[in-house]
């Protein structure tokens, strides 16, 4: 034991003799949490578990290796060491009541990881949680070296006098890694993403609608002669159109195959934008002057040149 041999059976003693009764040492609680630390695309902005100190006398960390834990030394944070195939073990508020503050309990608190997600299994070893008092040990307690705290109750009532600050979970609480957990919301990309997918159907509907509407416009529009020449130029038209929609359209999807970070393309919604005006002006406001005929109405190749003036 931490203390030696004499005051490990002392502090033993300590942790499991009740107001009531004195327990067998299997009495000592030992309570497992189990805490997952999601990836964050974010993680400065987020916290895995706040700043705290364990209520329990020793608490074990088995842990999968991803170096979240962050402990208070003097007064700088730093990450504990995660070797592979060790567990981390934590002096707990109990502990240093008991050693009367030679040990004194971690102030300890979890980040989280952008890549990687962190799991831990946390054994917490406790006095049983029904009326055990605690105080720092007789023998601990000495003139160079008063008392840190007075009796305190395991259940986490602390006099007002104490130094040792108990937090953490309460033995018999619902543990709670997802709820400390806080991730910021979502960042605008998947929003931007969302907003273009959007758009990009209304965009390609609107295209496709806008095309047929110029066609069936022109063929009233036109001469019974006329019909075929401009049949065949509105298809050119048309396709032309349908291959700018389709870039637009494809301008607008493209934010969805992007990862979700860093920074959403919002200027890329400018150009389907100018794409969607240069359609609309081709499909409504073809050139008046032009009067193809028959015979190079399909040269003209641009989309809906029907010379009509109906439809500007
Ligand atoms: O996940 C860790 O390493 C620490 C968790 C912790 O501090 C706790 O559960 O009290
Ligand atoms: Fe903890």
């Amino acid at each position: 034991m931490l203390l030696g041999t004499d005051r490990g059976d002392t502090l033993e003693k300590a942790l499991t003799t009740t107001t009531t009764r004195t327990v067998a040492d299997d009495d000592l609680l030992l309570q497992l949490k189990i805490n997952y630390y999601p990836r964050c695309p974010q993680p400065e902005l987020a916290v895995g578990v706040e700043a705290h100190t364990d209520v329990s006398a020793l608490s074990f960390i088995l842990h999968n290796g991803v170096p979240v834990l962050q402990v208070l030394h003097g007064t700088r944070w730093v990450t504990a060491r995660h070797e592979p195939g060790t567990i981390i073990v934590h002096v707990g508020d109990a502990l240093e009541i008991l050693s009367n503050g030679r040990y004194t309990s971690v102030l300890h608190s979890g980040l989280v990881n952008r890549e990687a997600v962190r799991i831990s299994w946390v054994v917490f070893c406790e006095p049983p949680p029904d009326c055990v008092l605690l105080h720092p040990l007789p023998e601990l307690v000495t003139e160079g070296h008063p008392a840190s705290i007075g009796v305190v109750d395991f259940r986490g009532v602390a006099p007002a006098s104490s130094s040792v600050a108990i937090a953490d979970h309460q033995p018999d609480e619902v543990v709670c890694a997802p709820s400390c957990l806080t991730c910021p919301p979502p960042t605008a990309a998947p929003v931007v993403r969302d907003l273009s997918r959007k758009f990009a159907f209304i965009l390609y509907v609107i295209m496709s609608k806008s095309t047929f509407i110029a066609d069936v416009s022109v063929m009233r529009a036109m001469p019974q002669e006329e019909e075929a020449a401009v049949a065949t130029t509105t298809m050119a038209g048309g396709k032309v159109a349908a291959l700018l929609a389709t870039a637009a359209a494809l301008l607008l999807l493209l934010p969805l195959a992007l990862p979700p970070l860093p920074p959403p393309p919002t200027q890329l919604l400018f150009v389907p934008v100018v794409l969607l005006l240069l359609v609309a002006s081709l499909a409504f406001c073809p050139a008046a002057t032009s009067s193809p005929s028959p015979m190079h109405a399909a040269d003209h190749g641009s989309f809906g040149t029907t010379g009509s003036p109906h439809l500007c």
